[in-house]
């Protein structure tokens, strides 16, 4: 995996990984929950992004929160870091490609400290820790992240939005985050199928020869957040050789069962699953609310070993979740896989490159 590896191989190369976690691969948690967690104030159209200027030592602290709790894959802080949104508050292109690269760097900087043991969490001391392969993944955010108007949970971009303009609004962005040598790019949080098109000609325009995973949000269990059925927009990540997985993320934890079903109708790659809480973003007031019938963090991790049985091969979680909900997540992981016969205990794996 990583850069150079071999296009073709995205879907193998992630299944090679998942084995290598033990059956099933921990993505990390919520990354801007966590940063206001620690006092980061995100009220801004920057999000998380506004830490890679003001606090980049906290978010290498969350990654490593993440990977103290069991993360085998870390996601940058650049879901909602844009050359446009940086530019926009008067930072010059090189500065702005600067933190675009910044935000990998520091994911990559505390995989190097948590593999040499500096890291004292709860999980530093268990046997299969230095063991546990890590990688970094290079978040790209929907258009809608950098519109910062709640559209990436809509998919509504309007009717001037179309392939050309998000491939031009994405391209140079993700050329400067490939670069930058994550193992993975994570394009999260997409709400249509024009996005996902969009992305998966740009992959191939750029030649951008790091996997990818594509991530869509549904607001529904049958469709992407723009109506979009996710058939429809998974088909357009299997038909993408360069796209090693595809799943959703920041989308109800109730709907994700009946996701997965229908994403593994339309591909055998790797399926990532990454839901939210089961709250409400109000983008208005950039706040979460409670949703009626919502499920709580408890529900979520009960839910991880029929999400695992149905086929998911990469579970984590987004917006609200924490590095506890990491923690019960992976040892959620451990015990369906001991109770389905899966690839078994995470201990007895053979030593891994990436760490
Ligand atoms: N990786 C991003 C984060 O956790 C995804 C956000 S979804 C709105 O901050
Ligand atoms: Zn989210």
């Amino acid at each position: 995996m990583g850069r150079g590896g071999d296009v073709d191989g995205a879907a193998g190369a992630l299944r090679r990984f998942v084995r290598e976690a033990g059956g099933c691969a921990v993505v990390d948690g919520g990354l801007a929950t966590e940063l206001e967690a620690h006092g980061a104030d995100l009220h801004d159209e920057l999000w998380s992004a506004s830490c890679l200027v003001s606090a980049p030592h906290l978010i290498r602290k969350v990654h490593l929160d993440y990977l103290d709790t069991g993360a085998n894959i870390i996601t940058s802080a650049s879901y909602q870091a844009t050359i446009q949104g940086f530019q926009a508050r008067g930072l010059s292109r090189e500065r702005s490609e600067a933190l675009l690269r910044r935000s990998v760097h520091i994911a990559q900087e505390a995989r190097a400290i948590f593999a040499e043991g500096w890291s004292k969490g709860p999980y530093a001391n268990h046997r299969s820790s230095p063991r546990r392969p890590v990688l970094v993944a290079a978040s790209i955010g929907s258009y809608g992240a950098y519109l910062a108007d709640g559209s990436e949970y809509t998919g509504d971009y309007g009717i001037s939005v179309t392939k050309e303009t998000l491939k031009s609004f994405h391209r140079r962005r993700l050329q400067v985050l490939a670069d930058a040598g994550p193992d993975l790019i994570a394009f999260e949080t997409i709400p249509n199928k024009l996005e996902a098109q969009a992305y998966a000609e740009l992959l191939e325009e750029n030649d951008v020869r790091i996997p990818a995973w594509f991530s869509f949000t549904s607001k529904d269990g049958h469709s992407a957040a723009s109506g979009d059925p996710i058939t429809e927009c998974a088909a357009v990540a299997d038909a993408c050789a360069r796209v090693g997985a595809v799943g959703v993320n920041c989308t109800a934890p109730r709907l994700v069962h009946g996701l997965i079903l229908s994403i593994r109708k339309v591909t055998s790659k790797p399926v990532v699953v990454y839901p939210n809480s089961g709250e409400t973003y109000v983008a208005e007031t950039k706040e979460w609310v409670e949703s009626e019938g919502g499920a709580s963090e408890t529900d979520f991790v009960s839910c991880v070993g029929k999400w695992r049985q149905a086929g998911a091969a990469l579970v984590g979680g987004c917006c609200r979740t924490s590095p506890a909900t990491v923690r019960a997540i992976s040892w959620a992981l451990r015990e369906s896989d001991d109770a389905v016969g899966g690839d078994g205990d995470r201990d007895d794996f053979p030593a891994v490159a990436v760490l």
